[in-house]
């Protein structure tokens, strides 16, 4: 799989044009649709569910990317793969049995990544790094859109790149959370192979140029 990925959150898009918005994504260099699924109890906030990944579905031409901000995950993987979700990441802190998760998320079809709080350590991973397809690293808390980038983020880029490299592991790093384009070239630079933006593309004047942009 290619580097340098863009994953544009649909979080901060018009969810009155949503399809409006799926298609502008379609047609722009975007790689992979990013879609935060929020409970109101592994994080403060509710996004939205199975009914909006239904429109994403109809719409989207990218690789579809879900996020689960929710507790037990392992209960709706299955529902957001059969709704079109390509990879399923689930956040390390929500899941008791992380490796039959992944597991499940595999057999059901779709690529599994594991997702870490900007609080969690890197090393947490080392049992599982062999399994995921993915590490998405958080560089904001979990739960809204327009925060302010965790600048430790860089130091655990290095570490999880350091992890899968010994552990001849082909996961991908992605980075969410405060993504814009005074950072994402140091990003990509420090081992990230996927960035997600939400606000950065969305409140900018030309979304597809922002996301042009994003790669350079
Ligand atoms: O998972 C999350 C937030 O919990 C993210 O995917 C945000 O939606 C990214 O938004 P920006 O920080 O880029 O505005
Ligand atoms: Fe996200």
């Amino acid at each position: 799989m290619k580097t340098k990925l863009i994953a544009p959150s649909l979080l901060s898009a018009d969810f009155g044009n949503l399809q409006r918005d799926i298609e502008m994504l379609n047609n722009s260099q975007a790689d992979w649709l990013h879609i935060d699924v929020m409970d109101g109890r592994f994080v403060p906030n509710i996004s939205f569910g199975f009914p909006v990944m239904k429109t994403v579905q109809q719409h989207a031409q990218k690789f579809v990317d879900v996020h689960l901000m929710i507790v037990e995950p392992e209960k709706y993987a299955e529902e957001f793969i059969s709704a079109g979700a390509d990879l399923v990441s689930v956040h390390y802190e929500a899941c008791t049995h992380l490796h039959r998760t992944i597991a499940l998320i595999q057999e059901k079809g779709a690529k599994a990544g594991v997702v870490l709080n900007p609080a969690t350590p890197v090393l947490m991973l080392e049992d599982i790094i062999a399994e995921v397809d993915l590490v998405l690293l958080m560089s904001v808390n979990p739960g809204f859109g327009g925060q302010k980038f965790i600048e430790n983020t860089y130091k655990k880029i290095a570490e999880t790149k350091d992890l899968i490299l010994s552990n001849n592991s082909t996961a991908l790093i992605e980075v969410d959370g405060g993504v814009n384009l005074d950072n994402a070239g140091r990003l990509f630079e420090a081992g990230a192979d996927v960035l997600v933006a939400g606000n950065a593309v969305f409140s900018s004047e030309s979304p597809e140029r922002t996301i042009e942009l994003l790669k350079i």
